[in-house]
C-alpha cells in the first residue's frame, strides 16, 4: 500500500533528523543524480542504438577478420554506467528554498560525473552550502535576471535533462512571479516541442502544484519523472496534478514508515501522511493489498454465501448497459447474479450471461442505474419500463427507510448513472455513487453547489469530499486517476490505460464493485469505511483488466469485463 504525507507531516519527520544530524539533503541530493544518471544514460543508448540500427551492440569496425561484415566482432550493449553520460547538458531551475538546495547539490554530482550542468537561480536568494559546493566542483551559474526567460527557455531545450528544483514542500499557492513566468513559457515551450523536449525532471514536487490536493493553482512544467524524498505526498497520486508529475520514484532519506513515529537513520521504507489528517490519509491499493480484500471461497461457500448480487440496469434503449454490468458481475465471481429490468432486455442479458437468474429474490449488494435515463421531475412518467420505482425500492431498502424486519436487513448498493438523480435521503457509506466529473457536478448542484464539471476536475478531492459530506455516501469519482471518499480514508488509483475511456466501461466497473460489496456485505455494512477500500480495490481491477485487454491498443468494454478473471488470479497469485 502507498499512502501520502502531508506537508506538515513531512515537516514533522525532517526535525528529529535534521536535529539527530542526519544529512537529509545530501541523501536526498545523492538518490535524485542517480536517477538523473541512470535516466540519461538509458536515453543515450537508446539514442544510440537507433542510429546504430543495431539492437543497442556495437560494431567494432564494418569488417572482420574474413572481410564479413557477419562476423564482425561484437562489443556487448554497455549497462548504463560511468561512460554514457559525458557530456550530456543538464540545466537546474534553482529556487530559493531547500528544494533548490536539493537540486544544486546533486547538480555538483552530475558535474563529477561528467556532465555540463547551468544552475539558472530564479531567485536573488539560493541555498548557500549548495551553492557553493555546486560552484567549487565547476558548474556554471547564471541568473534568471541576467539571462531573462527567453534564453532559459533555449537553454533548457537544448539540454539532455532538466532538474525543476524551484520550490518544493514549501510552496504555497500559484507560482508566483518570476518562477511563475518562467515556468509558464517553459511549459509552453515543452507543449510545442512535443518530444524534442528535454528529460524533465522534478525535484521533489512539479514546482506549482497543491502539495496536500492535487489542485493546479497556476503554471506548471510537466514533469517526465518526480524524484520524491522520505515519503510521497498528496498532491503527487491526486488528480489533476498527479497527472504532470510523471512516474513517481521514492528516495529513502530515513523517515519512520509512519507519521510521528520514531526517525530511523536508514534502510528503504515507504511512509506517508494525509492531506487533511482530520479526514483520514491519502491511500493508493496495489495488487497485494487487493488480494488481501478478495473474497476467496472456501470448500464450504456456495452461491449465496459467497453473494448475490441484484442489477437494476438498462432499458429497451439502452440494453447493452444491463449486459455489461452483469458480466462485470458474474466474471469477477459473484454467487449469483440477479437481472431485474424490461423483459427485452432480460432475455438480452441471458443471452449473453446464460448463468444470470431473471428474477427478484435476496440479494447481498445491489447495482442500481447502468444504462437507466436521469429522472427528468418534469417527466411525469419516465419511460423506463419501471427502472426508477425498481431503483426507488431497492434505495430504501438500502438507506433503512424500508424496515429491515421487512426487507431481512441492509445491503450495500453501487449507485450509478440515471440513479445519481434518484436519491432522496442520507446514504450509508456502504452506498458506494460512483459519478464522473460531470455526474458529480450535476448531483453538487443538486445539494445547492455552484460547480460545473470543469470545476470538479480542477479539485476531485476536495467536491468528492464534499459530496460524501453532504450525502454520506462513499463516492467513487471516476477520471484518469479516480479518487474514493469516504468516512475514513481517500483512495486514489491511476490504474488504467486512457484507451478505458469508452461507453460501457462504467457499466463493468459497476458490476466488478457489485460483487466485491456482496461478497463482503455484513461487514461492508458494519465497517462503514470497507466499502471506500473495496471500490479501490474494484477500480484497481477494472483498470488492469482493461489494460490486459487493451494490449496497448483499443478495447471494448465488454473484453474488459472478459479479462477479469484473469486478472484476478494474477493478483491472488494463482
Ligand atoms: N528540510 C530538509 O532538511 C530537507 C528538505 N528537503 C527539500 O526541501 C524542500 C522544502 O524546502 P523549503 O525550504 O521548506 O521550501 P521550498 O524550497 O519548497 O520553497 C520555499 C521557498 O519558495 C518560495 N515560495 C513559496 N511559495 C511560492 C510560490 N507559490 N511561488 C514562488 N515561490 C514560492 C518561498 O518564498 P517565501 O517568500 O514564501 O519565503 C521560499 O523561499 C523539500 O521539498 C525538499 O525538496 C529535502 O528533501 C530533505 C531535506
Ligand atoms: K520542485
Amino acid at each position: 500500500m502507498k499512502d501520502a504525507w502531508s506537508s506538515d507531516e513531512v515537516r514533522k519527520a525532517e526535525e528529529p533528523l535534521i536535529a539527530a544530524g542526519v544529512p537529509l539533503m545530501a541523501r536526498a541530493a545523492y538518490g535524485l543524480a542517480q536517477v538523473v544518471l541512470r535516466e540519461v544514460a538509458a536515453r543515450r543508448a537508446r539514442t544510440r542504438a537507433r542510429a546504430g540500427g543495431v539492437d543497442g551492440a556495437r560494431l567494432r569496425g564494418s569488417l572482420g577478420s574474413d572481410g564479413l561484415p557477419g562476423t564482425a566482432r561484437r562489443r556487448p550493449p554497455r549497462a548504463a554506467g560511468r561512460g554514457d553520460v559525458r557530456g550530456a547538458r543538464a540545466v537546474l531551475l534553482v529556487g530559493p528554498g531547500n528544494n533548490g538546495g536539493d537540486t544544486l547539490y546533486a547538480g555538483a554530482h552530475l558535474v563529477q560525473r561528467g556532465l555540463t550542468v547551468t544552475a539558472v537561480l530564479a531567485s536573488a536568494r539560493a541555498h548557500e552550502a549548495g551553492l557553493a559546493r555546486f560552484r567549487e566542483v565547476g558548474g556554471q551559474v547564471a541568473s534568471l535576471a541576467d539571462l531573462r526567460v527567453p534564453a532559459v527557455v533555449e537553454a533548457v531545450r537544448g539540454a539532455d535533462v532538466v532538474l525543476d528544483g524551484l520550490v518544493g514542500v514549501g510552496a504555497r499557492g500559484a507560482l508566483r512571479p518570476p518562477a511563475g513566468g518562467l515556468v509558464r513559457a517553459l511549459a509552453d515551450a515543452r507543449a510545442a516541442a512535443g518530444d524534442q523536449w528535454p528529460y524533465t525532471v522534478a525535484v521533489d514536487i512539479p514546482s506549482g502544484i497543491g502539495v496536500d490536493d492535487g489542485a493546479l493553482p497556476g503554471p506548471v512544467l510537466r514533469a517526465d519523472r518526480t524524484v520524491t524524498f522520505g515519503a510521497l505526498k498528496p498532491g503527487l497520486v491526486l488528480p489533476p496534478a498527479a497527472g504532470v508529475a510523471g512516474a513517481v520514484e521514492l528516495v529513502d532519506i530515513g523517515f519512520p514508515a509512519t507519521p510521528g513515529a520514531a526517525p530511523r537513520t536508514a534502510g528503504p521504507r515507504h511512509a506517508w501522511g494525509a492531506a487533511d489528517p482530520a479526514a483520514g490519509r491519502v491511500l493508493r491499493l496495489e495488487a497485494a493489498d487487493v488480494a488481501e480484500l478478495w473474497p476467496v471461497p472456501g470448500p464450504g461457500d456456495h452461491k449465496y454465501t459467497r453473494g448475490v448480487v441484484g442489477v437494476v440496469a438498462g432499458t429497451g434503449t439502452y440494453p447493452g448497459a444491463a449486459v455489461l454490468a452483469t458480466s462485470g458481475a458474474v466474471l469477477t465471481g459473484a454467487g449469483m447474479v440477479r437481472y431485474l429490468g424490461p423483459e427485452s432486455v432480460g432475455t438480452r442479458v441471458l443471452l449473453a450471461r446464460p448463468e444470470v437468474v431473471v428474477a427478484g429474490g435476496r440479494v447481498q449488494a445491489w447495482v442500481l442505474g447502468p444504462g437507466v435515463p436521469v429522472l427528468d421531475p418534469d417527466d411525469d412518467g419516465p419511460d423506463d419500463e419501471g427502472q426508477a420505482r425498481r431503483i426507488f425500492g431497492a434505495l430504501a431498502a438500502v438507506t433503512g427507510v424500508l424496515s429491515e424486519d421487512v426487507t431481512g436487513g441492509r445491503v450495500p448498493a453501487v449507485v450509478d448513472a440515471g440513479a445519481l438523480t434518484m436519491l432522496e435521503h442520507r446514504l450509508p457509506a456502504f452506498a458506494v455513487l460512483t459519478p464522473h466529473a460531470g455526474e458529480l457536478a450535476e448531483l453538487l448542484r443538486g445539494l445547492g453547489h455552484d460547480v460545473d464539471r470543469a470545476a470538479v476536475e480542477a479539485r476531485p478531492l476536495h467536491w468528492a469530499r464534499t459530496a460524501h459530506q453532504a450525502t454520506g455516501a462513499t463516492i467513487l469519482l471516476k477520471g484518469a486517476v479516480t479518487v474514493v471518499a469516504g468516512p475514513g480514508d481517500v483512495y486514489t488509483q491511476a490504474d488504467a490505460p486512457a484507451w478505458t475511456g469508452t461507453a460501457g466501461a462504467g457499466d463493468v466497473l459497476a458490476g466488478i464493485l457489485g460483487t466485491l460489496l456482496a461478497g463482503r456485505s455484513a461487514e461492508a455494512v458494519r465497517d462503514e469505511t470497507l466499502a471506500a477500500r473495496l471500490a479501490a480495490a474494484a477500480v484497481l481491477v477494472h483498470g488492469r483488466a482493461a489494460t490486459r485487454a487493451s494490449a496497448g491498443g483499443p478495447v471494448a468494454a465488454l473484453e474488459i469485463a472478459r479479462a477479469v478473471p484473469a486478472v484476478v488470479a494474477e493478483i491472488l497469485g494463482r
